[in-house]
């Protein structure tokens, strides 16, 4: 299916967009598209869920859009700037514009909390400051008021591999934040947790980045949390977008559409 089933948000001025992905194309192997033709343009605030089946080309968007993964043709610009076909010291400062938290975390286990935090500021400081632990002043006062805000003040100086995974995701979020990206892609943060603890994660990184005007792509496998803090679901089916629209108006047979079939309803 090629047609998206409803149509887009209502429209919005270029300036609106913190982000626009032009036909996006991504080829692992040569001649089989995995992202075939992707287009997207996100909005500047709040949550933007991307769901579908497994290996429909979820992790390789926003892989793209941070070039962890090399898209094979087609257009992403962040604010204006173009982002493929960057290289070098452009790409390095590109990419401190984009934050990302992980399904796995992806923390430095031997490293304490405060650390890990502080790691979000490596596209910022000198070399020299961040080998020898020596980070502004400015950085260590705003790490304690992430921790604070992610409710893990008192842990600053544990070592990272003692936490939970619900508390080493707060990490994950409280380092984001810490780059002051312009935007932050989560490829299945809460995948890892138990649902309780999904929701507590969530909810925490919907508040956060709001509170910080910090739009987000979520990559999400449970429909029912995308519902409940997206503005704006995205379902992706055989690498191609098939619905775009607000939660309300995804139906029934929407899910049909993206998931294939009708049991498991
Ligand atoms: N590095 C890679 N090399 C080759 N093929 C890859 C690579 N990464 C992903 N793929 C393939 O690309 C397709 C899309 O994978 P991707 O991980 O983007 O899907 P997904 O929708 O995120 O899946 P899931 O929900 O299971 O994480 C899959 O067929 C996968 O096997």
């Amino acid at each position: 299916m090629s047609a998206t089933l409803t149509a887009a948000p209502p429209p919005a001025t270029r300036l609106e967009h913190a982000l626009e992905i032009r036909g996006l194309f991504k080829e692992y192997t040569a001649g089989k598209p995995v992202l075939k033709g992707i287009d997207l343009a996100v909005a500047a605030e709040g949550i933007t869920a991307i769901i579908g089946p497994s290996g429909t080309g979820k992790s390789t968007l926003l892989r793209c859009i941070n070039r962890l993964v090399e898209p094979t043709r087609g257009e992403i610009r962040l604010r204006g700037t173009e982002l493929t076909g960057l290289r070098g010291r452009d790409l390095r400062l590109a990419r401190r514009r984009i934050g990302m938290v992980f399904q796995e975390y992806n923390l430095v286990e031997r490293l304490t909390v405060m650390e890990n935090v502080l790691s979000g500021r490596l596209g910022y400081v000198p070399f020299w400051r961040a080998w020898l632990r020596k980070y502004p002043e400015a950085d260590i006062q705003r790490a304690f008021m992430l921790l604070d805000a992610v409710g893990l003040p008192e842990h600053a100086t544990r070592r990272a591999d003692a936490l939970s995974g619900g508390q080493r995701q707060r990490v994950g979020i409280a380092r984001a934040l810490m780059q002051r990206p312009e935007i932050l892609l989560a490829d299945e943060p809460t995948s890892s947790l138990d649902p309780r603890t999904a929701v507590e994660v969530l909810e925490l990184l919907a508040k956060l980045t709001a509170a910080e005007n910090v739009p987000v792509i979520i990559n999400i496998h449970n429909v029912d949390l995308a519902k409940r803090y997206a503005r704006r679901i995205v379902g992706m089916a055989g690498g191609s977008v098939i619905f775009d629209g607000p939660p309300e108006a995804l139906q029934t047979h929407h899910l049909q559409a993206i998931y294939g079939g009708e049991d498991w309803l």
